[in-house]
């Protein structure tokens, strides 16, 4: 055993303290602390988080060694005491374990909901939810008053996966009061907060008691539970094959004792995927417009570019369709570089080693959890030039781009466990932003420049702007 431990390189480590290792290293902004870190002990480092080994990596070139060389060996979740509450013991996808039932769900729900054919036919309802915003963005506009961007974006998201996803309309369920935006915050930032039950055996559950971590879990899982009842008992009554949606498609395949993988498809199976729905499909979308409306306001050249752009390819059209904004590819350039500075999901999902790898020569043994710091990834100064610089024309003469293959830019991840709604993510931010830029111009409020805006993160599993962006619209009066 000696001998064999020689064999290895060292990983490099940053010491720690006897018991909680490194925790009390990561803070509330864990990508940025790893960040940090990574700056001093490279690209592959170890951390002891508690018990638990860890490996963070942090360059383009180790993530495409853990997501693409050896994904195949690394591409299980860790199964955290925080998502296994959340999604009734690992049913949903994003926290399954790598096995059959995580294979056919996932199968499924990309034929069924996150296919082409689904995005394009949900296109009439972000229509209509679109206009919904325009109008109510436009009163704002006649009043001079500010417009609250976190909220509006994410009323936005929540209206069309709301439709799309459950049938239903947002507003009369439990999804339309604030109360709610504030469930799937408290939500994410549970799940993105090392809980010490993770991590330290026997006594991790009395500090998750004391820090009121375990009560707040209790109450999340509550509260989305009571939602997905709500949205259950509105498919009640059972339709013909063919006018379904998405949750009627789960209740028929429950009722027919439908199996996936090896399990026989229950109510909790439902509600979790559901959950993956929720939270997965509302927030990060949501996040990305946000960001990038945040940097615009930051670069008016940038900001003034995009409009011109979006609006001479319009001419004098009102309704902005999925062939135009195929056009606009300065906007595509612009929402890159959001997702380089602002990945919705900093550290993505954990994973676990499944059987030995070697990282840059690193032996990484398993059963140890690795993080891929794609925050890190799109500051690395060997990467990208200027990586402070918001400056969407460093991709006007490149290939990269978001879908799992550039290890440089990975808003979705990569591998086996990459986001499986990409084209639903995309479109629905490229749409989104293309309407609050062709209609409106923004400014700042009144006595506020251009350096009073704050780039502040909310912690949490995906990190949005904590301080809301509020901007003054114009409406933009086509010649
Ligand atoms: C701009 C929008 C989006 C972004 C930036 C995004 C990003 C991500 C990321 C980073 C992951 C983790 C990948 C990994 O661990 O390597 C992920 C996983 C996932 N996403 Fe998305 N996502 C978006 C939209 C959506 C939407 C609209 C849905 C569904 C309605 C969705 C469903 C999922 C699911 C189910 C997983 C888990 C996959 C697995 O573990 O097999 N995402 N997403």
């Amino acid at each position: 055993n000696h001998k064999r431990h020689r064999k290895y390189r060292q990983l490099p480590s940053p010491p720690g303290l006897p018991v909680i290792g490194n925790l009390h290293q990561i803070g509330e902004l864990p990508h940025q602390s790893l960040w940090k870190l990574s700056k001093k002990y490279g690209p592959v480092m170890h951390l002891k988080l508690g018990r638990v080994p860890t490996v963070v990596v942090s360059s383009a070139e180790t993530a495409r060694q853990v997501l693409k060389v050896h994904d195949l060996n690394c591409c299980t979740r860790p199964g955290l005491i925080g998502q296994r509450e959340l999604s009734y013991n690992y049913l949903n996808i994003a926290f399954s374990p790598f096995d059959d039932y995580w294979k056919e769900v996932r199968k499924l729900c990309v034929q069924e909901l996150f296919s082409t054919k689904q995005v394009h036919s949900i296109q009439p309802i972000k229509e209509e939810e679109v206009k919904k915003l325009i109008d109510s963005i436009s009163e704002s506009a006649s009043q001079k008053s500010p417009v609250n961007l976190n909220k509006k974006c994410l009323a936005l998201t929540v209206s069309v996966v709301c439709r799309a996803a459950f049938g239903v309309s947002s507003e009369g369920t439990l999804l339309s009061n604030d109360r709610f935006n504030k469930l799937i915050r408290e939500a994410f930032e549970m799940l993105g907060s090392f809980s010490a039950s993770d991590f330290i055996p026997y006594i991790g559950w009395i500090i998750d008691w004391f820090t009121g971590l375990q009560g707040s879990r209790e109450k999340s899982a509550r509260d989305l539970d009571a939602f997905y009842e709500q949205v259950i008992d509105l498919h009640k009554e059972g339709k013909e094959v063919g006018s379904e949606d998405f949750v009627d498609l789960l209740l028929r395949l429950e009722k027919e004792e439908a199996v996936l993988g090896n399990d026989k498809l229950t109510r909790n199976h439902i509600k979790a995927i559901l959950l993956d729905v929720l939270l997965a499909g509302m927030d990060t979308s949501a996040i990305t417009m946000t960001w990038a409306m945040t940097e615009l306001a930051r670069n008016p050249r940038v900001m003034r570019k995009v409009q011109t752009d979006i609006r001479t390819q319009m001419g004098n059209r009102e309704i902005v369709s999925m062939d135009d904004i195929e056009q606009f590819h300065y906007l595509k350039m612009v929402i890159k570089e959001t997702w380089r500075l602002h990945p919705t999901t900093p550290l993505l999902l954990p994973r676990e080693v499944m059987s030995e790898v070697q990282i840059d020569g690193y032996t990484i043994p398993v059963k140890t959890r690795i993080h891929v710091n794609v925050w890190a990834i799109g500051r690395d100064p060997k990467t990208w030039k200027d990586p402070e610089v918001f400056l969407p024309e460093r991709f006007m003469d490149s290939d990269i781009d978001a879908k799992g293959q550039h290890f440089e830019l990975l808003p979705f991840g990569g591998g086996r466990r990459i986001c499986p709604a990409i084209y639903m993510g995309t479109t629905m931010v490229e749409f989104g932003l293309a309407n609050l830029l062709y209609h409106f111009d923004w400014k700042l409020p009144e006595a506020m420049v251009v350096e009073d805006i704050d780039m502040e993160e909310a912690p949490g599993l995906t990190v949005n702007k904590k301080n809301d962006l509020l901007l003054v619209p114009t409406k933009y009066l086509n010649p």
